[in-house]
Protein backbone atom coordinates (compact mmCIF):
# COMPACT_ATOMS: atom_id res chain seq x y z
CA UNK A 1 0.00 0.00 0.00
CA UNK A 2 2.98 2.12 0.76
CA UNK A 3 4.40 2.49 -2.34
CA UNK A 4 1.38 2.81 -4.47
CA UNK A 5 0.52 5.58 -1.89
CA UNK A 6 4.14 7.14 -3.17
CA UNK A 7 3.13 7.27 -6.74
CA UNK A 8 -0.16 8.63 -6.27
CA UNK A 9 1.73 11.86 -4.85
CA UNK A 10 2.25 12.38 -8.27
CA UNK A 11 1.06 12.43 -11.89
CA UNK A 12 1.18 9.37 -13.53
CA UNK A 13 0.24 8.27 -17.30
CA UNK A 14 0.42 4.68 -18.32
CA UNK A 15 0.69 3.62 -21.32
CA UNK A 16 -0.08 -0.46 -22.73
CA UNK A 17 -1.25 -2.93 -25.32
CA UNK A 18 -3.25 -5.71 -25.27
CA UNK A 19 -0.49 -7.73 -27.20
CA UNK A 20 1.80 -6.79 -24.46
CA UNK A 21 0.29 -7.75 -21.13
CA UNK A 22 3.11 -8.58 -19.38
CA UNK A 23 3.88 -4.14 -19.57
CA UNK A 24 0.43 -3.88 -17.51
CA UNK A 25 1.65 -5.42 -14.23
CA UNK A 26 -0.67 -3.18 -11.57
CA UNK A 27 -0.12 -0.37 -14.05
CA UNK A 28 -3.13 1.65 -12.63
CA UNK A 29 -2.24 2.50 -9.27
CA UNK A 30 1.03 1.38 -8.09
CA UNK A 31 4.26 1.61 -9.11
CA UNK A 32 5.11 -2.16 -9.42
CA UNK A 33 6.13 -1.36 -13.36
CA UNK A 34 8.27 1.80 -13.09
CA UNK A 35 9.27 1.27 -16.41
CA UNK A 36 5.66 2.09 -17.79
CA UNK A 37 4.97 5.27 -15.72
CA UNK A 38 5.87 8.30 -16.66
CA UNK A 39 5.82 10.90 -13.32
CA UNK A 40 5.38 14.14 -13.70
CA UNK A 41 5.72 16.36 -10.48
CA UNK A 42 2.07 17.30 -10.15
CA UNK A 43 3.19 21.08 -8.95
CA UNK A 44 4.64 21.30 -12.62
CA UNK A 45 3.54 23.91 -14.20
CA UNK A 46 2.27 23.33 -18.01
CA UNK A 47 3.55 24.88 -20.61
CA UNK A 48 2.39 23.79 -23.50
CA UNK A 49 0.28 24.60 -25.94
CA UNK A 50 -3.18 24.15 -25.67
CA UNK A 51 -4.70 22.65 -28.53
CA UNK A 52 -8.68 22.39 -29.31
CA UNK A 53 -10.18 19.86 -31.82
CA UNK A 54 -13.29 21.10 -33.46
CA UNK A 55 -15.08 18.26 -35.68
CA UNK A 56 -18.56 17.59 -36.85
CA UNK A 57 -20.21 15.72 -39.57
CA UNK A 58 -20.33 17.67 -42.91
CA UNK A 59 -21.94 20.60 -42.69
CA UNK A 60 -22.59 21.04 -39.09
CA UNK A 61 -21.21 24.00 -38.58
CA UNK A 62 -17.23 23.86 -38.29
CA UNK A 63 -15.89 26.73 -40.38
CA UNK A 64 -19.06 29.00 -39.37
CA UNK A 65 -17.80 28.34 -35.40
CA UNK A 66 -14.13 28.82 -36.47
CA UNK A 67 -15.22 32.23 -37.86
CA UNK A 68 -16.53 33.38 -35.44
CA UNK A 69 -14.50 32.22 -32.85
CA UNK A 70 -11.43 34.32 -35.02
CA UNK A 71 -13.47 37.32 -34.78
CA UNK A 72 -14.67 37.55 -31.17
CA UNK A 73 -12.17 39.28 -28.56
CA UNK A 74 -11.20 36.60 -26.54
CA UNK A 75 -7.75 37.90 -26.24
CA UNK A 76 -6.07 34.38 -27.55
CA UNK A 77 -4.11 34.17 -30.82
CA UNK A 78 -5.19 30.94 -32.32
CA UNK A 79 -3.33 28.79 -35.12
CA UNK A 80 -5.71 26.70 -36.94
CA UNK A 81 -5.14 23.56 -38.66
CA UNK A 82 -7.77 23.17 -41.14
CA UNK A 83 -7.91 19.68 -42.73
CA UNK A 84 -9.20 19.72 -46.17
CA UNK A 85 -10.41 16.60 -47.66
CA UNK A 86 -9.59 16.70 -51.04
CA UNK A 87 -7.26 18.58 -52.80
CA UNK A 88 -9.52 21.80 -53.43
CA UNK A 89 -8.71 24.17 -50.59
CA UNK A 90 -12.22 25.29 -50.04
CA UNK A 91 -12.55 25.64 -46.24
CA UNK A 92 -9.70 28.54 -46.02
CA UNK A 93 -11.35 30.79 -48.93
CA UNK A 94 -14.48 30.44 -46.13
CA UNK A 95 -12.72 31.44 -43.28
CA UNK A 96 -12.82 35.04 -42.91
CA UNK A 97 -9.18 35.29 -41.44
CA UNK A 98 -7.85 34.10 -44.18
CA UNK A 99 -5.13 36.90 -44.83
CA UNK A 100 -3.68 36.24 -41.53
CA UNK A 101 -2.01 33.11 -43.37
CA UNK A 102 -0.40 36.03 -45.54
CA UNK A 103 1.49 37.23 -42.70
CA UNK A 104 -0.48 38.25 -40.14
CA UNK A 105 0.85 38.11 -36.97
CA UNK A 106 -2.07 37.13 -34.33
CA UNK A 107 -3.37 34.66 -35.91
CA UNK A 108 -2.82 31.18 -38.56
CA UNK A 109 -4.15 29.26 -40.60
CA UNK A 110 -2.37 26.28 -41.83
CA UNK A 111 -3.63 23.61 -44.10
CA UNK A 112 -3.63 20.00 -44.21
CA UNK A 113 -5.00 19.55 -47.87
CA UNK A 114 -3.37 15.86 -49.26
CA UNK A 115 -5.62 13.58 -46.82
CA UNK A 116 -7.69 13.26 -44.42
CA UNK A 117 -6.45 14.28 -41.10
CA UNK A 118 -7.54 10.65 -39.45
CA UNK A 119 -6.42 8.87 -42.17
CA UNK A 120 -2.96 10.40 -42.30
CA UNK A 121 -2.87 12.21 -39.19
CA UNK A 122 0.22 11.03 -37.88
CA UNK A 123 3.48 12.29 -40.15
CA UNK A 124 1.23 15.25 -41.45
CA UNK A 125 -0.26 16.60 -38.10
CA UNK A 126 3.14 15.74 -36.24
CA UNK A 127 5.08 17.64 -39.15
CA UNK A 128 2.52 20.57 -39.00
CA UNK A 129 2.72 20.60 -35.05
CA UNK A 130 6.42 20.95 -35.02
CA UNK A 131 6.69 23.52 -37.18
CA UNK A 132 4.41 25.68 -35.70
CA UNK A 133 6.57 24.78 -32.48
CA UNK A 134 8.97 26.85 -33.69
CA UNK A 135 6.94 30.01 -33.54
CA UNK A 136 5.46 29.42 -30.50
CA UNK A 137 5.79 32.59 -29.45
CA UNK A 138 3.40 33.53 -32.30
CA UNK A 139 0.39 32.77 -31.06
CA UNK A 140 -1.87 31.05 -27.60
CA UNK A 141 -3.86 27.95 -28.96
CA UNK A 142 -4.00 25.94 -32.02
CA UNK A 143 -7.59 24.40 -33.17
CA UNK A 144 -7.74 21.77 -35.28
CA UNK A 145 -10.82 21.73 -37.78
CA UNK A 146 -11.39 17.94 -39.12
CA UNK A 147 -13.09 17.13 -42.39
CA UNK A 148 -16.99 16.56 -41.56
CA UNK A 149 -15.42 13.12 -41.95
CA UNK A 150 -13.09 12.58 -39.65
CA UNK A 151 -13.03 10.09 -36.93
CA UNK A 152 -11.39 12.01 -34.02
CA UNK A 153 -9.86 9.28 -32.27
CA UNK A 154 -6.89 9.16 -34.10
CA UNK A 155 -6.33 12.60 -33.85
CA UNK A 156 -7.34 12.54 -29.85
CA UNK A 157 -4.75 9.84 -29.31
CA UNK A 158 -1.76 11.90 -31.55
CA UNK A 159 -1.71 14.19 -28.56
CA UNK A 160 -2.18 11.55 -25.57
CA UNK A 161 0.37 8.95 -27.08
CA UNK A 162 2.69 10.56 -28.79
CA UNK A 163 5.72 11.64 -26.51
CA UNK A 164 6.97 14.37 -28.97
CA UNK A 165 3.39 15.84 -29.79
CA UNK A 166 2.75 15.66 -26.21
CA UNK A 167 5.61 17.24 -24.91
CA UNK A 168 4.80 20.89 -26.39
CA UNK A 169 1.07 20.43 -26.96
CA UNK A 170 -2.19 19.41 -24.53
CA UNK A 171 -4.88 18.86 -25.88
CA UNK A 172 -7.70 21.48 -24.14
CA UNK A 173 -10.22 19.45 -25.63
CA UNK A 174 -12.65 18.23 -28.29
CA UNK A 175 -15.86 20.35 -29.23
CA UNK A 176 -17.99 18.68 -31.75
CA UNK A 177 -20.41 20.39 -33.45
CA UNK A 178 -23.86 18.68 -34.56
CA UNK A 179 -26.80 19.73 -37.41
CA UNK A 180 -30.12 19.31 -35.45
CA UNK A 181 -31.49 18.08 -38.74
CA UNK A 182 -29.25 15.43 -40.09
CA UNK A 183 -27.65 14.30 -37.32
CA UNK A 184 -29.92 11.48 -36.77
CA UNK A 185 -29.54 9.96 -40.20
CA UNK A 186 -25.96 10.21 -39.87
CA UNK A 187 -25.90 8.42 -36.22
CA UNK A 188 -28.15 5.76 -37.47
CA UNK A 189 -26.28 5.13 -40.45
CA UNK A 190 -25.41 1.30 -40.22
CA UNK A 191 -21.62 0.59 -41.47
CA UNK A 192 -20.13 -2.46 -42.23
CA UNK A 193 -18.13 -4.49 -39.33
CA UNK A 194 -15.10 -2.85 -38.63
CA UNK A 195 -15.64 0.94 -39.97
CA UNK A 196 -16.63 3.77 -38.04
CA UNK A 197 -19.66 5.65 -37.87
CA UNK A 198 -17.61 9.50 -38.41
CA UNK A 199 -20.93 10.93 -36.64
CA UNK A 200 -21.44 8.41 -33.71
CA UNK A 201 -17.36 8.88 -32.80
CA UNK A 202 -17.62 12.61 -33.07
CA UNK A 203 -20.36 12.94 -30.46
CA UNK A 204 -18.58 9.81 -28.05
CA UNK A 205 -15.53 11.53 -27.93
CA UNK A 206 -16.86 15.14 -27.20
CA UNK A 207 -16.00 17.00 -24.02
CA UNK A 208 -18.38 19.50 -25.58
CA UNK A 209 -21.15 19.72 -27.98
CA UNK A 210 -22.60 22.44 -30.20
CA UNK A 211 -26.33 21.70 -30.71
CA UNK A 212 -26.09 23.86 -34.03
CA UNK A 213 -28.94 24.62 -36.63
CA UNK A 214 -31.45 24.39 -33.67
CA UNK A 215 -33.58 26.99 -36.02
CA UNK A 216 -34.15 24.23 -38.60
CA UNK A 217 -36.08 21.93 -36.54
CA UNK A 218 -39.01 22.10 -33.85
CA UNK A 219 -38.43 22.37 -29.93
CA UNK A 220 -39.11 18.86 -29.51
CA UNK A 221 -36.74 17.50 -32.01
CA UNK A 222 -33.77 19.65 -30.16
CA UNK A 223 -35.16 17.62 -27.03
CA UNK A 224 -35.13 14.25 -28.43
CA UNK A 225 -31.75 14.84 -30.05
CA UNK A 226 -30.19 16.40 -26.84
CA UNK A 227 -31.58 13.17 -25.05
CA UNK A 228 -29.96 10.55 -27.65
CA UNK A 229 -26.16 12.68 -27.52
CA UNK A 230 -26.49 12.20 -24.31
CA UNK A 231 -27.17 8.88 -24.12
CA UNK A 232 -23.92 8.21 -26.74
CA UNK A 233 -22.04 10.86 -24.07
CA UNK A 234 -22.61 11.35 -20.97
CA UNK A 235 -20.19 13.58 -20.16
CA UNK A 236 -20.27 15.60 -22.67
CA UNK A 237 -21.91 19.58 -22.03
CA UNK A 238 -24.25 20.02 -24.91
CA UNK A 239 -25.40 23.62 -25.96
CA UNK A 240 -28.07 24.88 -28.21
CA UNK A 241 -26.79 27.17 -31.14
CA UNK A 242 -28.02 28.56 -34.28
CA UNK A 243 -25.52 29.81 -36.39
CA UNK A 244 -22.62 28.21 -34.09
CA UNK A 245 -23.09 31.59 -31.99
CA UNK A 246 -21.11 30.62 -28.43
CA UNK A 247 -18.80 32.50 -26.62
CA UNK A 248 -15.44 31.60 -27.24
CA UNK A 249 -14.41 30.44 -23.89
CA UNK A 250 -17.49 27.49 -24.48
CA UNK A 251 -14.55 26.94 -27.33
CA UNK A 252 -11.19 27.31 -25.44
CA UNK A 253 -10.33 26.14 -22.30
CA UNK A 254 -12.33 22.87 -22.21
CA UNK A 255 -10.05 21.32 -19.69
CA UNK A 256 -11.42 18.29 -21.28
CA UNK A 257 -8.09 16.11 -19.99
CA UNK A 258 -7.70 18.31 -17.26
CA UNK A 259 -7.53 16.04 -14.46
CA UNK A 260 -7.88 18.64 -12.05
CA UNK A 261 -11.29 19.27 -13.60
CA UNK A 262 -12.34 15.59 -13.56
CA UNK A 263 -13.75 15.96 -10.08
CA UNK A 264 -15.93 18.41 -10.61
CA UNK A 265 -17.44 16.78 -13.95
CA UNK A 266 -17.63 13.69 -12.82
CA UNK A 267 -18.57 13.54 -8.76
CA UNK A 268 -19.94 16.77 -8.47
CA UNK A 269 -21.70 16.89 -11.66
CA UNK A 270 -25.48 17.91 -9.72
CA UNK A 271 -23.50 21.00 -8.05
CA UNK A 272 -21.82 21.96 -11.15
CA UNK A 273 -24.82 21.87 -13.24
CA UNK A 274 -25.64 25.22 -10.91
CA UNK A 275 -21.83 26.87 -10.82
CA UNK A 276 -21.23 27.42 -14.36
CA UNK A 277 -22.55 30.40 -16.57
CA UNK A 278 -21.89 31.84 -19.15
CA UNK A 279 -22.92 29.54 -21.77
CA UNK A 280 -25.98 29.76 -24.32
CA UNK A 281 -28.68 27.08 -23.01
CA UNK A 282 -26.40 25.75 -20.08
CA UNK A 283 -29.49 24.29 -18.30
CA UNK A 284 -29.57 21.47 -20.75
CA UNK A 285 -25.91 20.77 -20.02
CA UNK A 286 -26.30 18.76 -16.82
CA UNK A 287 -29.53 17.56 -16.62
CA UNK A 288 -29.46 13.87 -17.39
CA UNK A 289 -29.87 12.70 -13.98
CA UNK A 290 -33.06 11.17 -14.54
CA UNK A 291 -31.24 7.80 -14.14
CA UNK A 292 -32.99 5.16 -11.53
CA UNK A 293 -31.31 4.41 -9.09
CA UNK A 294 -30.72 0.48 -8.66
CA UNK A 295 -29.56 -1.24 -5.59
CA UNK A 296 -26.77 -3.09 -6.29
CA UNK A 297 -26.89 -5.70 -3.72
CA UNK A 298 -30.66 -6.97 -4.60
CA UNK A 299 -28.61 -7.69 -8.16
CA UNK A 300 -25.79 -9.05 -7.24
CA UNK A 301 -26.33 -10.88 -3.87
CA UNK A 302 -25.28 -14.00 -5.03
CA UNK A 303 -21.87 -13.18 -5.89
CA UNK A 304 -21.16 -10.07 -3.63
CA UNK A 305 -23.28 -10.35 -0.94
CA UNK A 306 -20.45 -11.52 1.76
CA UNK A 307 -18.15 -8.92 1.28
CA UNK A 308 -20.13 -6.22 1.54
CA UNK A 309 -23.49 -7.31 2.86
CA UNK A 310 -23.45 -4.94 6.04
CA UNK A 311 -22.04 -1.82 5.10
CA UNK A 312 -24.71 -0.30 3.62
CA UNK A 313 -23.68 0.78 0.37
CA UNK A 314 -25.58 0.40 -2.69
CA UNK A 315 -25.08 1.93 -6.00
CA UNK A 316 -26.90 4.22 -8.63
CA UNK A 317 -26.20 3.80 -11.79
CA UNK A 318 -27.34 4.01 -15.37
CA UNK A 319 -26.83 3.68 -17.92
CA UNK A 320 -27.88 5.81 -21.42
CA UNK A 321 -27.35 3.12 -23.93
CA UNK A 322 -25.83 -0.13 -24.88
CA UNK A 323 -25.35 -2.50 -27.43
CA UNK A 324 -28.57 -4.72 -27.80
CA UNK A 325 -26.16 -7.58 -28.04
CA UNK A 326 -25.70 -8.79 -24.62
CA UNK A 327 -28.04 -10.48 -22.55
CA UNK A 328 -28.46 -9.13 -19.44
CA UNK A 329 -31.90 -8.87 -17.76
CA UNK A 330 -34.33 -6.16 -19.22
CA UNK A 331 -37.05 -7.21 -16.26
CA UNK A 332 -36.30 -5.07 -13.78
CA UNK A 333 -37.37 -1.97 -15.80
CA UNK A 334 -34.03 0.03 -15.28
CA UNK A 335 -32.31 -0.04 -18.45
CA UNK A 336 -32.97 2.94 -20.62
CA UNK A 337 -32.78 1.66 -24.09
CA UNK A 338 -32.79 5.15 -25.95
CA UNK A 339 -31.76 3.24 -29.35
CA UNK A 340 -29.59 1.01 -30.18
CA UNK A 341 -26.28 2.30 -31.10
CA UNK A 342 -23.70 0.06 -29.96
CA UNK A 343 -21.49 3.22 -28.65
CA UNK A 344 -22.99 4.65 -25.30
CA UNK A 345 -21.94 5.93 -21.57
CA UNK A 346 -22.38 4.04 -18.40
CA UNK A 347 -21.86 5.64 -15.37
CA UNK A 348 -21.53 3.77 -11.98
CA UNK A 349 -21.38 5.81 -8.54
CA UNK A 350 -20.56 3.14 -5.58
CA UNK A 351 -20.54 3.57 -1.67
CA UNK A 352 -17.80 2.65 0.56
CA UNK A 353 -14.28 2.69 -0.08
CA UNK A 354 -12.58 0.41 -2.35
CA UNK A 355 -9.12 -1.93 -2.07
CA UNK A 356 -6.24 -0.62 -4.40
CA UNK A 357 -4.94 -4.21 -5.08
CA UNK A 358 -8.64 -4.95 -6.14
CA UNK A 359 -9.06 -1.86 -7.78
CA UNK A 360 -5.35 -2.41 -9.90
CA UNK A 361 -6.72 -5.76 -11.15
CA UNK A 362 -9.86 -4.58 -12.11
CA UNK A 363 -8.99 -2.10 -14.23
CA UNK A 364 -5.36 -3.63 -15.74
CA UNK A 365 -7.79 -6.00 -16.90
CA UNK A 366 -10.48 -4.31 -18.69
CA UNK A 367 -7.59 -2.03 -19.94
CA UNK A 368 -6.06 -5.16 -21.32
CA UNK A 369 -9.15 -6.55 -23.11
CA UNK A 370 -11.43 -3.62 -23.46
CA UNK A 371 -8.82 -0.66 -24.57
CA UNK A 372 -10.50 -1.02 -27.75
CA UNK A 373 -13.99 -0.25 -26.98
CA UNK A 374 -13.21 2.38 -24.25
CA UNK A 375 -13.31 5.56 -25.94
CA UNK A 376 -13.00 7.72 -23.24
CA UNK A 377 -13.26 7.06 -18.84
CA UNK A 378 -13.14 9.16 -16.07
CA UNK A 379 -13.50 8.92 -12.60
CA UNK A 380 -12.82 9.57 -8.94
CA UNK A 381 -12.23 7.21 -6.17
CA UNK A 382 -12.28 6.58 -3.04
CA UNK A 383 -9.45 3.88 -1.84
CA UNK A 384 -9.44 2.43 1.45
CA UNK A 385 -7.09 4.23 3.52
CA UNK A 386 -6.26 7.20 1.47
CA UNK A 387 -6.92 10.58 2.81
CA UNK A 388 -7.53 12.25 -0.37
CA UNK A 389 -9.96 10.98 -3.54
CA UNK A 390 -8.15 9.15 -6.89
CA UNK A 391 -9.21 10.41 -10.11
CA UNK A 392 -8.50 9.31 -13.15
CA UNK A 393 -9.19 9.58 -16.93
CA UNK A 394 -8.14 7.39 -19.93
CA UNK A 395 -8.37 7.34 -23.65
CA UNK A 396 -8.11 3.50 -25.00
CA UNK A 397 -5.21 2.45 -23.33
CA UNK A 398 -3.75 5.89 -21.91
CA UNK A 399 -4.18 6.17 -18.68
CA UNK A 400 -3.65 9.37 -16.30
CA UNK A 401 -4.30 9.85 -12.84
CA UNK A 402 -3.52 11.74 -9.39
CA UNK A 403 -4.66 12.40 -6.39
CA UNK A 404 -8.09 14.54 -5.77
CA UNK A 405 -9.55 16.71 -2.95
CA UNK A 406 -9.04 15.08 0.61
CA UNK A 407 -11.89 13.45 2.20
CA UNK A 408 -13.59 15.79 4.84
CA UNK A 409 -13.79 14.60 8.37
CA UNK A 410 -17.08 12.19 8.46
CA UNK A 411 -17.75 12.48 4.62
CA UNK A 412 -19.29 9.95 2.69
CA UNK A 413 -17.01 8.15 0.52
CA UNK A 414 -18.42 7.18 -2.50
CA UNK A 415 -16.96 6.51 -6.31
CA UNK A 416 -17.98 7.36 -9.43
CA UNK A 417 -16.99 6.38 -12.74
CA UNK A 418 -17.69 7.61 -16.13
CA UNK A 419 -17.14 5.41 -19.03
CA UNK A 420 -18.08 5.73 -22.95
CA UNK A 421 -17.34 3.36 -25.24
CA UNK A 422 -18.96 -0.05 -27.80
CA UNK A 423 -20.64 -2.48 -26.24
CA UNK A 424 -20.39 -1.51 -22.42
CA UNK A 425 -22.03 -3.86 -20.43
CA UNK A 426 -23.37 -1.67 -16.92
CA UNK A 427 -24.08 -4.48 -14.98
CA UNK A 428 -20.60 -6.45 -15.85
CA UNK A 429 -18.96 -2.97 -15.18
CA UNK A 430 -21.19 -2.51 -11.77
CA UNK A 431 -20.06 -6.18 -10.80
CA UNK A 432 -16.29 -5.31 -11.37
CA UNK A 433 -16.70 -1.98 -9.16
CA UNK A 434 -18.42 -4.09 -6.46
CA UNK A 435 -15.53 -6.98 -6.32
CA UNK A 436 -13.31 -3.64 -5.95
CA UNK A 437 -15.19 -3.28 -2.35
CA UNK A 438 -12.65 -3.12 0.46
N1 LIG B 1 -29.92 27.39 -40.97
C1 LIG B 1 -28.73 27.36 -40.45
N2 LIG B 1 -27.63 27.28 -41.24
C2 LIG B 1 -26.41 27.25 -40.66
C3 LIG B 1 -26.26 27.30 -39.25
N3 LIG B 1 -24.94 27.25 -38.99
C4 LIG B 1 -24.29 27.16 -40.16
N4 LIG B 1 -25.17 27.16 -41.19
C5 LIG B 1 -24.90 27.05 -42.62
O1 LIG B 1 -24.66 25.69 -42.91
C6 LIG B 1 -23.70 25.58 -43.96
C7 LIG B 1 -22.54 24.70 -43.51
O2 LIG B 1 -21.83 25.36 -42.48
P1 LIG B 1 -20.27 25.23 -42.31
O3 LIG B 1 -19.86 26.10 -41.17
O4 LIG B 1 -19.57 25.44 -43.60
O5 LIG B 1 -20.18 23.69 -41.92
P2 LIG B 1 -18.89 22.77 -41.83
O6 LIG B 1 -19.10 21.86 -40.69
O7 LIG B 1 -17.64 23.58 -41.82
O8 LIG B 1 -19.04 21.99 -43.19
P3 LIG B 1 -17.96 21.01 -43.91
O9 LIG B 1 -16.77 21.85 -44.25
O10 LIG B 1 -18.72 20.53 -45.10
O11 LIG B 1 -17.66 19.89 -43.01
C8 LIG B 1 -23.28 26.99 -44.30
O12 LIG B 1 -24.03 27.41 -45.38
C9 LIG B 1 -23.67 27.79 -43.06
O13 LIG B 1 -23.95 29.13 -43.33
C10 LIG B 1 -27.44 27.40 -38.43
O14 LIG B 1 -27.41 27.42 -37.21
N5 LIG B 1 -28.63 27.41 -39.09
Amino acid sequence: MQAGKNILQKRTRVQGRRSRPQRHKSVVLSAAAPQDVIDVEATVVDNRIPVTIITGFLGSGKTTLLNSLLKQNHGRRIAVIENEFGEIDIDSELVASKEFLEGGEDQQIMMLNNGCLCCTVNDDLINMLEELEGRRDKFDHVVIETTGLADPQPIIMTFRGHPAVARHYALDGVLTLVDAKHIGQHLDEKKPDGVVNEALSQVAYADRIILNKTDLVSGEQVKDTELRLKSINGLAQIVRAQRADVKADYVLGIGGFDLDRIADEVIDKEEASHSHNGHHDHEHEHDHHDHEHENAHAEHSHSHGEAHAHDHSHDHGHEHAHSHNHGHDHGHGHHHHVHDDSVGSVSLELDGDLDLDKVNDWMEGMIIDCYEDLYRFKGVLAIKGWPDRFIFQGVHEVFEGEPGKVWKEGEHHKSKMVFIGKNLHRDTLMAGLQGCLA
